[in-house]
């Protein structure tokens, strides 16, 4: 195999709990992860020439090895020893900066396809515990579908599907720092942490709505404040029927689960014309595993 197309799928997080700060700055999570059908798209091909080239439709990316995608195929091809070369072309589409695993996704997906083309026959365990080492999120983007991360994010446990539904995605015009979030949290400050079990009693039993009534993220505790825009876009999805609307991972981006399409392309439609997001999709729950 000399070339591989693959899909790089983004997250939301339907529940997102921090439990403690670790000695060396991460933190302790409790977390339900769900992928959405929102991806990038990654072509990875075999050259002669020895070296890892990246090209990406987005010029404020690096190409260089401060892309994850760079670093993913790196990691491997420095292990295996591999004196071929590789071209990675990542085509961009799940917003950079927002809490939904993008770059941690791309990586995932490289890890997944260096490790098809140069026949290298490492298991998804084995792929995980290599992921890890580039994000918190790397491990979960490869194993896919509904899970429950703890740990720092990686230590993963599947659960039943996430009922269907449709997925409304909207990111204002800012960028926020993971970094910074987490560095911001004040534990202690905390008014009310999500009921993680709640949540996955309700997957569990195949409730939407209880699920959807149930979500809560710690980190808007330090976001919203920081940038009200996403209250006001929470808003807008609650205005407009969403069984629940809430920032994925650090922000700054907002997901609502409609059970109706309709509403969901009427909080679409208010969403934009009050300009409150820069990028704003309609997508649904995807539940296939790797
Ligand atoms: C916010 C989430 O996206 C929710 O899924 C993740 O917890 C973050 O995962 P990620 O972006 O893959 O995280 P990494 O790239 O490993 O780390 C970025 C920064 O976030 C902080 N970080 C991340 C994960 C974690 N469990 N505790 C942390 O404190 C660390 O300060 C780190 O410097
Ligand atoms: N392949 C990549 N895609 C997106 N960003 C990348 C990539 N490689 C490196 N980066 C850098 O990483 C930063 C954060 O990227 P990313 O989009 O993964 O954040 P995120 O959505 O907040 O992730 P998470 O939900 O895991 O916290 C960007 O500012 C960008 O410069």
């Amino acid at each position: 195999m000399n070339q591989i197309r693959l899909k790089a799928l983004a997250k939301i997080n339907l529940g997102l709990d921090v439990i403690r700060r670790r000695e060396d700055g991460y933190h302790e999570v409790k977390m339900i992860m769900q992928t959405i059908n929102l991806y990038d798209q990654i072509e990875i091909k075999k050259t002669r020439e020895a070296g890892i080239k990246v090209k990406t439709n987005l010029f404020y990316l690096p190409c260089n090895e401060n892309n994850l995608v760079y670093k993913a195929a790196k990691l491997l091809m420095d292990e295996f020893g591999i004196r071929d070369g590789v071209e990675i072309d990542l085509k961009k589409r799940i917003p950079v900066a927002a809490g939904m695993a993008g770059g941690s996704s791309d990586a995932a997906t490289v890890l997944f396809g260096i490790n098809k083309i140069f026949g290298l026959k490492l298991s998804l365990k084995d792929l995980m515990e290599r992921g890890v080492r580039i994000g918190a999120d790397v491990p979960y983007c490869l194993m896919r579908g509904t899970a429950l991360a703890e740990g720092i994010g990686e230590k993963l446990t599947a659960l039943k599907p996430m009922p269907k539904c449709h997925v409304l995605i909207a990111k204002p015009g800012i960028s926020v720092s993971t970094k910074f979030v987490y560095e911001n949290l004040h534990l202690e400050d905390v008014k009310s942490h999500p009921d993680i079990d709640r949540i996955i009693e309700c997957i569990e039993s195949g409730d939407l709505k209880g699920a959807a009534g149930s979500m809560g993220n710690v980190l808007e505790e330090v976001t919203i404040p920081a940038y009200p825009v996403i209250q006001d876009i929470k808003d807008a999805m609650n205005r407009n029927g969403a069984l629940g609307a809430m920032m994925s991972g650090s922000g700054p981006t907002v997901f609502g689960l409609f059970d109706d399409i309709k509403l969901a392309k009427k909080a679409y439609a208010e969403i934009k014309s009050a300009k409150l997001a820069k990028q704003i999709y309609l997508t649904s729950i995807y539940n296939n595993r790797r």
